[in-house]
């Protein structure tokens, strides 16, 4: 199979209108493409089922699945270069024909937010907005190829499916992986564009705003009889595109791989995405966003995926022995830096951690900054 094969596979599906979803790991070369055969709209019950999963930010919402078993798959190696010169520039920027009252209507918005946490009703809300851009040229396939040749270290993904129309995103926060009894998840928060500095200094607001996210995801865990913590990295900065972010990586032993449900509840939505307490948060974001998140800052990946493990053996003088294995693994990742496209617009979602010491027009600049992961990919 060549490269144009593989982005004609999914051209043909998108024509016929059955899901799919195609995606890279972040730091891996190897596409995966998984073709739904039929029309069914699989909606995932109980977490028991497997295959890829697409789970909006409201938990009573719809979590769509593309069963593994039943659907054609591919793998393709996509690490070399995949665009054309001409699919290479862009000129989409931060202003843009309604910029100013998006801004106001923002800033109004955080202003809110920070009132709100004073008055001691939470401690932390993560605000967002849409953007809608119009496409001159709306052919998904050369954005979602330099979404793949931008972003090596972010999951990167285009979903389609009837019921939820398609989106693409380049995420850098992982939810959650589960391989046997090991489970894996990050605090992810603070943000800043990256100059290349090589002295890379943290405001007390951003480093609070994701010490907030480590407590949260401590205390989430605890509570579970079914969790034992085991290591616990130091904060350090991590590079997602042209942004920067405070990460803690959080992981350990779960008794068993059915009780991930339980850690997927106790984790979605983090104060990454949500805020703290969770329910006020909650609220607070229904009460004024004014708009519906839909898939933005929910989940997606692998839910109980079966992947062929190759392992060498270990025995001596039995060169290149190797063995196979079956196994079963979660990789869950939270829909960030992501867009719907339809009717050839790019509906683009940005939101940023507030606390009390926010400033609204600062973070105003941090969802232009953030909506340039995407918009530096459409080609106008
Ligand atoms: C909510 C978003 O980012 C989250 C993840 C990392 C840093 C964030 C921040 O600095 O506010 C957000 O919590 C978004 O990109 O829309």
């Amino acid at each position: 199979m060549t490269k144009e094969d593989f982005f004609q596979k999914i051209q043909q599906q998108l024509k016929a209108q059955k899901a799919f979803v195609c995606y890279r790991k972040p730091g891996q070369a190897l596409a995966n493409l998984l073709l739904q055969q039929d029309y069914t709209a699989h909606e995932l019950t109980d977490f028991s089922e497997n295959g890829f999963v697409f789970a909006p930010f409201d938990r009573n919402g719809k979590t769509y699945l593309i069963p593994q078993n039943t659907s054609e798959t591919i793998q393709f190696e996509l690490a070399e270069v995949l665009i054309t010169d001409e699919e290479t520039s862009s000129d989409y920027e931060g202003s843009y024909v309604g910029a100013e009252e998006d801004q106001k209507d923002h800033e109004l918005l955080v202003q809110k937010g920070i009132d709100a946490i004073r008055d001691q009703r939470f401690r932390k809300v993560v605000l967002s907005r849409s953007e809608l851009v119009e496409l001159n040229d709306p052919s998904p396939m050369p954005i979602f190829k330099k979404l793949l040749q931008k972003y090596r270290e972010a999951f990167v993904y285009c979903w389609f499916h009837p019921k939820t129309g398609l989106w693409m995103g380049a995420t850098p926060e992982t939810l959650l992986q589960v391989e046997r009894d090991r489970f894996e998840t990050m605090a992810l928060a603070g943000t800043q564009v990256n100059k290349g500095q090589e002295q890379i200094e943290w405001g007390q607001k951003e480093l609070e705003e994701q010490l907030l996210v480590t407590d949260f995801i401590l205390n989430a865990l605890e509570g579970l009889p079914e969790i034992k913590i085991g290591e616990i990295s130091k904060p350090y900065s991590a590079h997602a595109g042209t942004l920067l972010h405070i990460r803690t990586d959080i992981s350990g032993k779960v008794s068993q791989a059915e009780d991930q449900s339980k850690l997927i509840e106790a984790l979605h939505p983090t104060p990454a995405v949500c805020g703290l307490p969770r329910k006020e948060a909650l609220e607070f974001i229904q009460k004024h966003e004014h708009y519906d998140r839909e898939y933005y800052s929910g989940f997606l990946g692998e839910l109980n995926f079966k992947t062929e493990k190759k392992r060498n053996g270990n025995r001596r003088n039995q060169e290149n022995q190797q063995f196979s294995a079956i196994l079963k693994q979660t990789s869950l990742y939270v829909n960030l830096r992501c867009m719907k496209l339809k009717d050839g617009d790019a509906r683009i979602y940005i939101g940023g951690g507030i606390t009390r010491d926010s400033d609204p027009a600062h973070e105003w600049m941090e969802t232009v900054n953030k909506a340039q992961t995407m918009k530096s990919v459409l080609v106008k």
